[in-house]
C-alpha cells in the first residue's frame, strides 16, 4: 500500500489534526515523543525508542502498558501516513520477552488488511535483534478527524 507522501518524516504539522498525541507529539513535555517515519519501502512506519528507565514497570523492564501505547501510536501513524484517519477499536499485544531499559528498541507497523471501515494492522518491537513483542490492532476509519 502506497503512502500519501514520500517524505520519511510524517506530517506532524498538519494543522487539521489534533497534534497533542501523548505518544508521538515531539513537543508534548509529558509524552513519549516517539518519531515515527516511513519505512524505506514505504509500506509501513518505524521508530527507534530509547528505553529509558522512567518507563519501567519492574526494575530494568519497560512497562507493558507503555509498549502497548507505542504500538498503538505506530499503527495510528501508519494509518495517517497512508491517508486514513482512524481510531483504535481493538489492540492486542503479545509480550514475548522483557524489553530492557538502557537499550534502544525498534518498532515497526504496517497495514495488513482493509475491510472498510475497519483496517487491520500488525506491529513488532525488536531489541537486540530479537522480536520481543508483537501487536495486532483494528482501526475504524473516521474521515471527520481530517476536519473540513
Ligand atoms: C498533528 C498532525 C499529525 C499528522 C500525522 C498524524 C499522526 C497522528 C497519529 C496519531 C495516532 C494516534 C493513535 C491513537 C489512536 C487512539 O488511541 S484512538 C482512541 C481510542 N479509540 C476510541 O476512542 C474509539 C472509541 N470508539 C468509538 O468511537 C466508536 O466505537 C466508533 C469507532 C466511532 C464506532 O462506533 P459506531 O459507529 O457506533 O459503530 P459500532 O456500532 O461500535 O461498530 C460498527 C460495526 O463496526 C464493526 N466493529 C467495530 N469495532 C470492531 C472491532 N473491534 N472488531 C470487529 N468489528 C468491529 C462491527 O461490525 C460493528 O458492528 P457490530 O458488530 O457491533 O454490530
Amino acid at each position: 500500500m502506497k503512502p500519501v507522501n514520500s517524505d520519511t518524516e510524517l506530517l506532524q504539522t498538519r494543522k487539521h489534526i489534533h497534534p497533542n498525541c501523548i505518544v508521538c507529539n515531539k513537543a508534548n513535555p509529558k509524552g513519549l515523543n516517539i518519531n515515527y517515519v516511513l519505512t524505506e519501502d514505504g509500506s509501513g512506519v518505524t521508530a527507534v525508542f530509547d528505553c529509558d528507565e522512567q518507563y519501567e514497570g519492574y526494575p530494568g523492564i519497560i512497562h507493558g502498558g507503555v509498549i502497548a501505547s507505542i504500538f498503538d501510536g505506530a499503527m495510528g501513524n501508519c494509518m495517517f501516513a497512508h491517508g486514513h484517519s482512524a481510531v483504535t477499536v481493538e489492540l492486542t499485544t503479545r509480550f514475548r520477552h522483557p524489553v530492557q531499559t538502557g537499550k534502544c528498541a525498534r518498532i515497526t507497523a504496517r497495514i495488513t488488511r482493509v475491510s472498510r471501515p475497519l483496517f487491520l494492522l500488525e506491529a513488532e518491537l525488536i531489541q537486540d535483534c530479537q522480536v520481543k513483542a508483537t501487536a495486532r490492532a483494528k482501526f475504524y476509519e473516521q474521515p471527520e478527524l481530517q476536519g473540513s
